[in-house]
């Protein structure tokens, strides 16, 4: 998870000054000097980290903080401000358009992460209704080709490359082509890697781009250099027009939050960050929702993004009706926990929860409530469409629970306690029976004005159900105040 460490280190130094019960200099700067330790051990530049704590000195003055003032709001808005300055390069990236052929080609070290970035890349944007294809110019590397095969078949996006020609040019050159005619709008080529930065590299590289003219290179950076990725990333702009930067393992690595701040110091904008090596292990990364996060207040723009991703925009106001009628059948559960699961990992979400913390849900766990969802389903899948949009209770007797254990290899108890999830579930959402739904097209509206009705309606039950139902989302809602205020004090606004 993004940072979990430093993010955990910077709430807590947050929380514990707001446990003071008078915030003056000494609290203050044992929160700041919490911070740098933590900032300094994620590898950020020591200039940059002094820098930071004498800017929020001189912003934060308490003896000129008249009583009443917010005091820990304000220390919290400009270490905010301050962390946002850090990561920020000041310059947009190029965006690609849906339905506009766009080339993106993709540079990096060998081992950054490049091969495996390209394909989750891909498939971000197939995700999102995007017809990405991906070509492998990479002939330095033996197996890079099957590499980027294996993952676009799993992937279902096409590639092109080759096992027998050497030059990278001429594949790349014909993949670009073939794509274009196939009406692909999103052309990934992925280039070889070098040991370190070399002139074979380089020059490989400039003669790609010549040949493909790409609309977008990005450059692929493995976290784990910390500060170094400052002189890396010059020697790559110095040598291609590099107009992004991914930087991945952003799970594993301490130094992550270095490696950010010192690309940001070379103006380049990050796009994407990888956190782990499954395909969906990949967040775009926004500087201010970024930071809202490493704070623990949350990141609601990426958590809605997140649900709209996963239930069809069109489907929303389907299931919201059907649910508004209090019909939450079987058939409904089975395809949240579809939606579940093809969000990702639950604890990618779960840090953009204001007050949640990557830390809480410890990758183990995260598994194992996948696999329960997977088994529930599986069950599901031996049910009759009878049961599963049925509203009877009484319809699920003890011949149909063990036909159903047979029918999927489960014992009759786990049928039984998958029943019993529904039926706890169903109660949840009977909640919601004669709520206003929004129309079609009235999602966003939503998104901006929401409150803890609005977000129960559309939070899938098990997510619902991690926050502690109904109750835990309004107390939840309660500690952060209206979304509309902390998009405000956070200068953001709609995404
Ligand atoms: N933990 C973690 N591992 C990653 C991430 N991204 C890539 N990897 C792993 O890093 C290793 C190297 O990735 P590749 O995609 O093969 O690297 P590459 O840069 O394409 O290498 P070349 O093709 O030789 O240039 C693989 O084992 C990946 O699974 C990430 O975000 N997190």
């Amino acid at each position: 998870m993004v940072l979990a460490q430093l993010g955990g280190s910077i709430s807590r130094a947050l929380q514990q000054m707001s446990n003071a019960t008078i915030i003056d200099e000494k609290v203050l700067n044992e929160c700041l000097n919490e911070i740098t330790r933590a900032l300094l051990q994620a590898d950020v530049q020591f200039n940059l980290v002094r820098d930071m704590q004498t800017n929020i000195k001189k912003i934060v003055n308490l003896d000129d903080l008249a009583a009443g003032h917010n005091k820990r709001k304000i220390i919290q808005q400009a270490i905010f401000n301050e962390l946002c300055k850090m990561l920020d390069p000041g310059k947009p990236s190029f965006t690609p358009k849906k339905g506009k052929a766009s080339v993106v080609m993709f540079v990096g070290l060998q081992g950054s992460g490049k091969t495996t970035t390209c394909t989750k890349y891909a498939y971000y944007h197939q995700k999102k209704g995007w017809r990405p294809a991906l070509v492998c110019a990479d002939t330095f590397r033996a197996g890079a080709f099957d590499q980027l095969k294996q993952n676009a078949t799993k992937a279902k996006i096409p590639f092109y490359g080759s096992y027998t020609e050497s030059d990278p040019m001429k594949i790349a050159v014909e993949g670009v082509e073939t794509f274009k005619k196939e009406n692909c709008d999103l052309i990934i080529v992925d280039t070889s890697g070098r040991h370190k930065q070399e002139a074979a590299l380089f020059e490989e590289m400039r003669q790609v781009s010549e040949a493909t003219k790409p609309d977008l290179v990005i450059f692929v950076m493995d976290s784990s250099i910390g500060q170094a990725a400052f002189d890396q990333a010059r020697a790559f702009k110095q040598s291609v027009s590099v107009g992004a930067v991914i930087v991945t393992k952003m799970d594993g690595h301490a130094k992550g939050g270095g490696s950010l701040s010192a690309v940001a110091a070379t103006k380049s904008p990050v796009i994407f960050i990888g956190t782990g090596e499954h395909m969906d292990e990949f967040e775009v990364f926004d500087v201010k929702p970024f930071v809202s996060r490493l704070l623990g207040m949350g990141d609601w723009s990426g958590f809605m993004d997140k649900i709209h991703e996963v239930v069809p925009m069109d489907q929303q106001p389907e299931l919201l009706q059907k649910l508004s009628e209090g019909n939450f059948t079987l058939r409904i559960m089975y395809e949240q926990f579809q939606n579940i699961l093809k969000m990702g990992p639950i604890s990618q979400v779960f840090s953009m929860l204001p007050g949640f913390s990557a830390e809480l849900m410890p990758k183990g766990r995260e598994k194992e409530s996948s696999t329960k969802i997977k088994r529930y389903m599986t069950m599901m899948d031996s049910m009759t469409n009878e049961e599963l949009d049925s509203m009877n209770p009484k319809l699920m007797n003890e011949s149909r629970i063990m036909r159903i254990a047979r029918g999927s290899g489960r014992h009759v108890r786990e049928v039984t306690e998958m029943l019993e999830e529904y039926k706890r579930l169903a109660k949840v959402w009977s909640k919601m029976k004669g709520l206003k739904i929004p129309k079609k097209g009235e999602m966003s509206a939503l998104s901006r004005n929401m409150n803890a009705q609005h977000m129960s309606k559309v939070l899938p039950p098990q997510m619902l159900k991690q926050i502690g139902g109904m109750g835990g989302l309004q107390s939840l809602m309660k500690q952060m105040g209206s979304t509309k205020d902390m998009m405000g004090m956070f200068g953001g606004g709609d995404k």
